[in-house]
């Protein structure tokens, strides 16, 4: 129960003892731990139901994008809102939002990226015209899925609340898309800097679309926070990730397209992808993540240097 408060929860053991169902586990632990579940009311056994069900929804088949990274996920983002900078900034509707979008964040996910989807003019690019279209099929599904009877988790929200919650639900997993990833570090960074002016008073955020920014890059960083996590469980990551990745790469090659760079299996140097990811991607948004909730983060910060470090001595 207490390691549910941890960085580096060893979800794939929860995998392990859960039978295959750490997200249900993970997020009954997480919301139990805040007391949200007698806050909004939900009944344990609807809880049950509906996330059981989006958990049997993520597809068991996805070396990376399973319903393991959705428990580990989710618990990412418990921790992260657990920061003491943080502690008064959100409301319990807010982090209530955040963990059930960082659950939710890839639900049903085929194991392969937008592009890949667009390029084949998939149905879901139909359905969605190429605009965010697997985050828009998550969000999509998460939201029919609550709809299923004794699945209404939010039932005893008032209509308010409701809307607010789905409001920002969209927002946040809308954001874990990677073509956002560079505005929305650029909006993060101004207002960390804007902060930083106003000397120390802890975060007091007013206005909606400050705070949706901070909650975006929250969920985003727990997406991408397996670099930052003990080199044990990031490298077992890595392995699922790249095996998804070469899958698709098979199926590019396979139908004549151009087979994206770190798709290759023949080609990819693992550790030079890693280090690039981090380097470009992963570092700057942790640096600013971190410079927000000085010093909170500072651990974290170290164990992404090291990961970074042992790739780079592999290269
Ligand atoms: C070991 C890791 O750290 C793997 C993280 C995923 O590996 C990458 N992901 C990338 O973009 C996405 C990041 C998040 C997500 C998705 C794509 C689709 O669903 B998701 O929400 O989980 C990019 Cl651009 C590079 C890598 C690399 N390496
Ligand atoms: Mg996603
Ligand atoms: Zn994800």
């Amino acid at each position: 129960m207490k390691k549910i408060d941890q960085w580096g929860l060893e979800v794939f053991e929860v995998n392990q003892l859960t039978n295959g169902r750490p997200l249900t586990c993970v997020t009954y632990m997480i919301l139990q731990k805040r007391n949200f579940l007698e806050t909004f009311k939900i009944p344990v056994p609807t809880l049950l139901r509906y996330i059981g069900t989006v958990e049997k929804h993520y597809r068991k088949e996805n070396y990376y994008h399973n319903n393991i990274h959705a428990a580990d996920v989710a618990q990412s983002v418990h921790v992260l809102l657990s920061s003491p900078v943080l502690s008064s900034v959100f409301t319990d509707l807010e982090i209530l939002a955040a963990i059930f979008a960082g659950a939710i964040h890839d639900v049903n996910h085929p194991g392969l990226n937008n592009q890949f989807l667009i390029q084949t003019m998939s149905e879901l690019a139909i359905i969605y015209n190429d605009v965010s279209v697997l985050e828009n099929h998550h969000l999509a599904m998460a939201f029919k899925l609550l709809q299923n009877d004794g699945c209404d988790i939010f039932a005893n929200l008032s209509k308010k609340e409701r809307q607010s919650l789905r409001k920002m639900v969209i927002d946040m997993v809308l954001a874990t898309d990677m073509s956002k990833h560079m505005s929305l570090l650029a909006d993060l960074r101004t207002m960390v800097e804007a902060h930083k002016f106003s000397k120390g008073i802890s975060l007091s955020i007013n206005n909606y679309s400050d705070r949706i920014k901070i909650l975006q890059c929250c969920v985003h960083c727990a997406d991408l926070s397996n670099p930052t996590k003990p080199l044990h469980l990031y490298k077992e990551w890595v392995k699922r990730v790249l095996e998804e990745c070469w899958c698709q790469g098979d199926k590019e090659r396979n139908l004549g397209l151009a087979v994206s760079p770190m798709m290759d299996r023949h080609s990819v140097s693992v550790e030079k992808s890693q280090v690039g990811f981090i380097d470009f991607i992963v570092q700057p948004l942790w640096e600013t993540w971190a410079d927000l909730v000085y010093p909170d983060a500072n651990k974290i910060l170290d164990a992404l240097q090291e990961n970074r470090d042992y790739f780079n001595s592999k290269i």
